[in-house]
């Protein structure tokens, strides 16, 4: 493996896509798990998330029990400068297909204001130490200058985590990192 960012990214990404459904599922059903039992799912009640592009970590099982939890589910929705805003969904109908093939809340769709939810966020490869690469666009780097009191909490399979990434001022640290054989806490 190399470490110059750009090949890091597209070697995970290669590893991600060679998963089989089943292993995608298996993994994400225990990340989910945990994901569930941290004191800041529980107490929250509202959480921004993500729609499961190709293999990424699946958390619709969370959206669910959170929906029958009283909580409610916040996802992006891409738009100019490379900038993200979250609209609540409170079911699956309420998504299609946007930028990048992936699915994004409908126009009609609230926004939710950043405040103090706790978000999950996807990537392409972590570091031990909370760096994170993702598809290389920076809208999550944009979102959490924009937004730095959030809470970050990063998901991937431990076949994503390296000990650590050459990171640029812009890349934004993970809180923590849910993987289905770990959990990596920078605290804060
Ligand atoms: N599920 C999900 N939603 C998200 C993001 C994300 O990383 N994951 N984003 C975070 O930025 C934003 C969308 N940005 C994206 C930027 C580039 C690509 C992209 O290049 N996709 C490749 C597939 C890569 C792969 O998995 O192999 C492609 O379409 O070819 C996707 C999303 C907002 N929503
Ligand atoms: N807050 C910011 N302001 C201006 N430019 C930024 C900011 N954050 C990131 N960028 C720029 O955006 C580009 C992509 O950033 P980076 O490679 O870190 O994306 P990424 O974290 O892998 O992708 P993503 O967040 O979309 O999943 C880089 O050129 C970076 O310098």
């Amino acid at each position: 493996m190399e470490t110059n960012p750009k090949s890091f990214r597209k070697e995970h990404l290669a590893i991600r896509n060679a998963m089989s459904e089943k292993e995608v599922a298996e993994k994400s059903g225990v990340i989910v798990k945990r994901l569930l039992q941290t004191g800041w799912y529980q107490n929250a009640q509202e959480i921004f998330a993500y729609y499961p592009l190709k293999n990424e970590v699946d958390c619709r099982a969370l959206f669910l029990q959170a929906w029958s939890d009283g909580k409610k589910i916040a996802l992006p929705r891409t738009r100019e400068e490379n900038q993200m805003d979250f609209y609540y969904i409170d079911d699956f109908m309420q998504l299609k297909e946007g930028a990048f093939h992936v699915m994004e809340p409908m126009e009609n769709c609230v926004r939710a204001v950043p405040d103090k939810q706790p978000v999950i966020v996807p990537g392409s490869v972590f570091g031990r130490d909370g760096s994170r690469y993702g598809y290389g666009k920076g809208y999550y780097d944009r979102f959490f200058a924009k937004n730095p009191k959030l809470k970050r909490y990063a998901v991937c399979y431990a076949n994503q985590l390296e000990e650590s990434l050459v990171t640029d001022i812009y890349d934004v640290e993970m809180h923590e990192i849910y993987t289905e054989t770990e959990v990596i806490r920078k605290g804060v």
